[in-house]
């Protein structure tokens, strides 16, 4: 079984729950989004599905492998780059991924040609021969990236990986995101980065300690939409009649733009219509999209408590 598959996935801390009956799937090739402000669990959640913790309940499977009895075939499949990269600053960048290879009982020979192309890719190339403290925070967060790939795993789990980055070096971390989801690999990509998330991934969960909401992206930031309505001259001057359709909805003119916010977006003919009927010149109507940022903190507000 390829993917991602979690049910009713729990972690207690003592007193505290971290993570309370979590589902969800994630298909092979994905780059799937978790979301969720600071303490929501999201590195727990990491943690239990990469064998690191063990569940206090509920079910996951990675690659087909049981997050709670395959410890040893789980970490063969599965890499993990973590906030802080743990690197060893003396040793060279060559001599850290020789380290992690012997970690995962890799033969050299094999995974050394592999590595040496990801440190390529990342523009790390000539450089493995330099100790890792001189590198700078863009090419030790790419080299720690490398690093979860010497095992070549098909499921990686990224923590903030752009977190720190120059934009360029962001740019090039993300590329490399979004080349391994092509090779077929699974990502979970955890960020605070709503813009980044939006690039990547194509579905994201939001959690709290429990799931909030899960979907595409595009989804999401439909829901609560609203139509962007283009017409000849002021548009100030149609908000009244708009107002006084049967599902009453907001309206927000600006220049020649009317934002209508719709509870259901079959009304948006009704809308157009509306106008028509009080002698408006409709140039267009456009459903537009709600900012993921938007529609996170607003799932954030009714979660909460
Ligand atoms: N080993 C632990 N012992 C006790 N409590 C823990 C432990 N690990 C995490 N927690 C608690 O579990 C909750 C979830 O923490 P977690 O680190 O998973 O959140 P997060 O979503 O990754 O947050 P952030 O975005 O800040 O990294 C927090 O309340 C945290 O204090």
């Amino acid at each position: 079984m390829s993917g991602i598959h979690v049910e009713g996935l729990g972690k207690r801390f003592g007193e505290r729950t971290a993570v309370e009956k979590l589902s969800f799937h994630v298909r092979p090739g994905e780059v799937f989004g978790l979301l969720g402000p600071n303490g929501a669990g999201k590195t727990t959640t990491v943690r239990m599905l990469t064998g690191l913790l063990s569940p206090s309940e509920g079910e996951a499977t990675v690659w087909g492998h049981r997050v709670d009895r395959d410890g040893e075939s789980l970490r063969k499949v599965v890499g993990l780059l973590t906030e802080q990269p743990g690197l060893y600053d003396r040793l060279t960048a060559r001599e850290n991924l020789r380290f992690f290879m012997k970690l995962h009982e890799l033969d050299e020979s094999k995974a050394w040609p592999r590595t040496q192309d990801y440190l390529q890719r990342f523009g790390l190339g000539g450089r493995e021969s330099e100790p890792v403290g001189g590198y700078s925070k863009g090419m030790r967060q790419k080299l720690a990236i490398v690093r979860t790939l010497v095992h070549d795993p098909q499921v990686i789990f990224l923590d903030e990986p752009t977190s720190g980055l120059d934009p360029e070096s962001a740019r090039t971390v993300r590329d490399a995101v979004a080349e391994l989801a092509s090779e077929g690999r699974t990502i979970v990509l955890c960020s605070h980065n709503l813009a980044e998330v939006e690039r990547l991934c194509e579905r994201v969960a939001v959690v709290k300690r429990t799931l909030l909401a899960i979907g595409p992206v595009r989804e999401l930031r439909r829901a609560g939409q609203s139509l962007d309505v283009r017409v000849e001259g002021e548009a100030e001057r149609f908000i009244n009649v708009l107002s006084s359709l049967p599902f009453a909805p907001n309206v927000l003119a600006e220049g020649a733009r009317l934002r209508v916010m719709l509870a259901d977006e079959a009304n948006a003919p009704d809308v157009v219509a509306c106008l028509v009927g009080a002698g408006a010149r409709v140039h267009s109507a456009v459903p537009a999209q709600r900012p993921l940022e938007e529609v996170y903190l607003d799932l954030l507000r009714e979660g909460r408590g």
